[in-house]
């Protein structure tokens, strides 16, 4: 079914911002636009990471003209793949804000973890920091690790999210770079010689977990906009 593009969230569903996170992305919307500035539609980017958005809309601004926003909201994250995170969080970001949205769930796999700490990496990194998820793998030969972004669209309430997945191979190293965002010092992105975090956002957008994902969401967002 074709998604009500051109509603925006109901001001009574309108989510307040986190108070318990410090940081907020900011109440925004995303816009797909056709040429005519009258045919702007609208739908929303929950997130409450000021960085994904950031690369989002870096990697967004680099083809079809989709103008992205974000609404920032507390949501529960099960337990469970990342499919399975990623498919409830965007259902129940769709209810709260009783319309259109999308959501992106990350997840850092290591390879002699068995997929692990996967969809869990924010809080391992928390705990741990760079230096930890390092030790994590010292007694196992493969340092081998893959980042993986899943985005969901949903339609709206009710409406079962699609998925689009983007999938980055590389290693944990020690860190080295920037470290401005989460894991990127320990994530070196094969055949490239660099983590993430000693890339130019160029170079990383052109080449990341999340820029594959948000490749094949901007081709269905396009071709819903077709129908
Ligand atoms: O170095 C990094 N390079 C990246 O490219 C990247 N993308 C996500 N992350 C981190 O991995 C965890 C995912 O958890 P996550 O998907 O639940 O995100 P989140 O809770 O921060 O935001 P959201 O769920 O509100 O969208 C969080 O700690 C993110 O900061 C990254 N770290
Ligand atoms: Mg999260």
């Amino acid at each position: 079914m074709r998604p009500t593009w051109t509603s925006h969230p109901h001001p009574e569903h309108a989510p307040r911002a986190r108070s318990n996170k410090g940081r907020r992305a900011g109440n925004y919307v995303l816009h797909l636009r056709q040429q005519s500035p009258i045919m702007v539609q609208k739908l929303v980017f929950v997130t409450g990471n000021a960085n994904k958005l950031k690369e989002v809309r870096q990697i967004l601004a680099d083809g079809q003209p989709i103008e992205l926003n974000a609404i920032d909201l507390d949501l529960p994250e099960i337990q469970g793949t990342t499919q399975e995170v990623a498919i409830e969080k965007c259902k129940r970001a769709a209810e709260v804000i009783g319309g259109p949205c999308i959501t992106e769930d990350t997840a850092l796999c290591f390879e002699a973890l068995n997929g692990l700490p996967g969809p869990y990496i924010k809080f391992f990194l928390r705990e741990l920091g760079h230096d930890g998820l390092n030790r994590m793998l010292a007694g196992f030969p493969s340092k081998a690790a893959w980042a993986l972004c899943t985005f969901a669209y949903c339609a709206g309430p009710g409406s079962a999210p699609v998925l689009f997945e983007g999938r980055t191979d590389g290693r944990i190293v020690p860190a080295r770079g920037q470290g401005k965002f989460g894991w990127d010092p320990v994530f070196e992105a094969e055949d490239t010689g660099k983590t993430y975090a000693e890339m130019e956002p160029e170079q990383k957008n052109k080449l990341s977990h999340r820029y594959r994902a948000v490749d094949k969401l901007r081709t269905y967002l396009l071709s819903l906009e077709g129908q």
